[in-house]
C-alpha cells in the first residue's frame, strides 16, 4: 500500500487531494456530543494542508436514505473540523453538484473544504457496481489523488471508500495505518484468555462476525441490543426488545458451535426493562421474566458483576457496542461496569466503535485506561474475524 508519507514525499503543493474520513459523530440536534472522530481525522488532513495540498474531505453521517436530509448534514462536523484546524472549512451544500464544483474550484493551496454527506447520493451505497463507479468518477474528477482515512468505513464496499480508490492514485491515511497497526496485535501472538464483548444496536451487521470469532476467542460476552436475539434463541420471552427475528436460526447455530468449541458464551442474567424507549421508569427483571410489553435497555446489576468477573482474568480484550442505552443515565450502568472492568484490567484492551468510544468519554473514564480506543466498531470486528476489508484490499491491489 502506498501511504500518506509516500504522497507527502512525492510533493502535494497545489495538488487536489480527496480524503475519505469517518466523521460519523453522535449528535444531539445539531450539537456534536462526542467529537472523537473529527479529532482523529485532523492529523492526516492537517499534514496535507500544511504541505500545501488542496484538501477535499468526503464523509458520511448516519444512514440517510440516499437523498438529502438536513438531519444528517455534515455542517456540525465541518464547523468542528474548522475549529480544530484553526481555519474555516467551507461545506458544499451538495456532493458532486454545482455547489461542490464551485467550493472545490475556489480552493487555494493549503485550504480544506468538505462535501455534503456522501450518503445523500443513493449511488454511494448501491449494490450495482456501475452506479457506484459512476459516483466514484464524479468524485475523482475533483481531485488528483485519494487518501483513505475513514477507518470506521473500510469494511464498506461503497463508492467513496472502495470505487474511488480505483479511479485515482490512492494512499492509505495515517489514521487507518495506525488503527491497523494496533489491531494486528489482536491477531498475531495474542495473549490468552482472549475475551470479546459485544453490544450495541447494529445487531444484524454484527451478528455475522460471531461465526468467525468463535474460532478465535476463549470467551464471548453478549450484552446491549445484541443480547435479545440470543435470549430468544434460548427460549426466553424478550418483549419488545431489539430482536433480529430472521437471524434466530443462525444464533441457535452459534450457541451450539460455542458449546462444541468450548467457547464460554456469557449472556445477561438480568436486565432493566421499560415500556417505551427513553422512559426512565424501569424494572429490573431476571431474563426469564421479561414482560411481553416491555423492552430491555440495559443489562442488570447481576449481569454487570458477572461480566466484570468474566473480564477480570482476561489477557486480551476487544469490546464493541455499549451494554445499554448509555445516552440515558438510567441505562448507562452496564456500559460503565464493562468500561470500568477494562480500565482496572492489566490486559491488552481495545475498545472500538463510534458509540463505544463516545460512551467511554461520556462516562468520564480515562482514555489512557485502555490500550487503544479505535474509531471503528464494525470495521475492527470484521478485521478481527479475518475478513477482507474492501477499503483496504483496494489499496493493496
Ligand atoms: N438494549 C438496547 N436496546 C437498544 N439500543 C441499544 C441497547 N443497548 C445499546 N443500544 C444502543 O446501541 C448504540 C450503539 O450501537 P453500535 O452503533 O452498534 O455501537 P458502536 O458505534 O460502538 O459500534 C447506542 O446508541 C446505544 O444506545
Ligand atoms: O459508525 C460507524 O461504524 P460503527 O458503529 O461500527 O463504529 C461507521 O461510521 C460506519 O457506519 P455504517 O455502519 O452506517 O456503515
Amino acid at each position: 500500500m502506498k501511504t500518506l508519507s509516500d504522497l507527502l514525499a512525492e510533493g502535494v503543493a497545489g495538488r487536489r487531494v480527496l480524503v475519505r474520513a469517518d466523521l460519523n459523530v453522535p449528535l444531539d440536534g445539531d450539537k456534536i456530543t462526542d467529537d472523537g472522530r473529527v479529532r482523529a481525522s485532523v492529523p492526516t488532513i492537517k499534514a496535507l494542508a500544511d504541505a500545501g495540498a488542496r484538501v477535499i474531505v468526503t464523509a458520511h453521517l448516519g444512514r440517510p436514505k440516499g437523498e438529502p436530509d438536513p438531519k444528517f448534514s455534515l455542517a456540525p462536523a465541518a464547523a468542528r473540523l474548522g475549529e480544530l484546524l484553526g481555519t474555516e472549512v467551507p461545506l458544499a451544500s451538495d456532493l458532486v453538484g454545482p455547489s461542490a464544483t464551485s467550493v472545490v474550484g475556489a480552493l487555494t493551496d493549503g485550504g480544506v473544504v468538505m462535501l455534503e454527506n456522501v450518503r445523500f447520493d443513493a449511488r454511494e451505497t448501491s449494490k450495482v457496481d456501475a452506479e457506484r463507479a459512476e459516483l466514484a468518477d464524479e468524485l475523482a474528477s475533483f481531485a488528483d489523488a485519494f487518501v483513505s482515512d475513514g477507518f470506521g468505513v473500510v469494511h464498506r464496499k461503497q463508492a467513496s471508500v472502495y470505487d474511488v480508490a480505483q479511479k485515482l492514485p490512492a494512499y492509505v491515511g495515517g489514521l487507518v495505518e495506525a488503527e491497523l497497526g494496533v489491531l494486528k496485535k489482536l491477531t498475531d501472538d495474542l495473549e490468552r484468555p482472549y475475551v470479546v464483548a459485544l453490544g450495541g444496536s447494529k445487531v444484524s451487521d454484527k451478528l455475522g462476525v460471531i461465526a468467525n470469532l468463535l474460532s478465535k476467542v476463549d470467551r464471548l460476552l453478549i450484552g446491549g441490543g445484541m443480547a435479545y436475539t440470543f435470549l430468544k434463541a434460548q427460549g426466553h420471552e424478550v418483549g419488545t426488545s431489539l430482536l433480529q427475528e430472521d437471524q434466530l436460526d443462525q444464533v441457535k447455530g452459534f450457541l451450539a458451535e460455542a458449546e462444541k468449541r468450548g467457547v464460554e458464551l456469557v449472556l445477561p442474567v438480568d436486565v432493566l426493562v421499560t415500556a417505551e424507549f427513553g422512559n426512565v421508569e424501569h424494572d429490573v427483571v431476571a431474563i426469564s421474566d421479561i414482560p411481553a410489553d416491555k423492552m430491555g435497555l440495559d443489562i442488570g446489576p447481576k449481569s454487570r458483576e458477572l461480566f466484570a468477573s468474566k473480564l477480570a482474568d482476561a489477557k486480551t480484550v476487544f469490546w464493541n457496542g455499549p451494554m445499554g442505552v448509555f445516552e440515558i443515565e438510567t441505562y448507562a450502568g452496564g456500559t460503565r461496569a464493562v468500561a470500568e472492568a477494562l480500565v482496572k484490567s492489566e490486559a491488552f484492551t481495545v475498545v472500538g466503535g463510534g458509540d463505544s468510544a463516545a460512551a467511554v468519554r461520556a462516562l468520564g473514564l480515562p482514555e489512557d485506561g485502555f490500550s487503544h480506543i479505535s474509531t471503528g466498531g464494525g470495521a475492527s470486528l470484521e478485521y478481527l474475524e479475518g475478513k477482507e476489508l474492501p477499503g483496504i484490499s483496494v489499496l493493496e491491489s
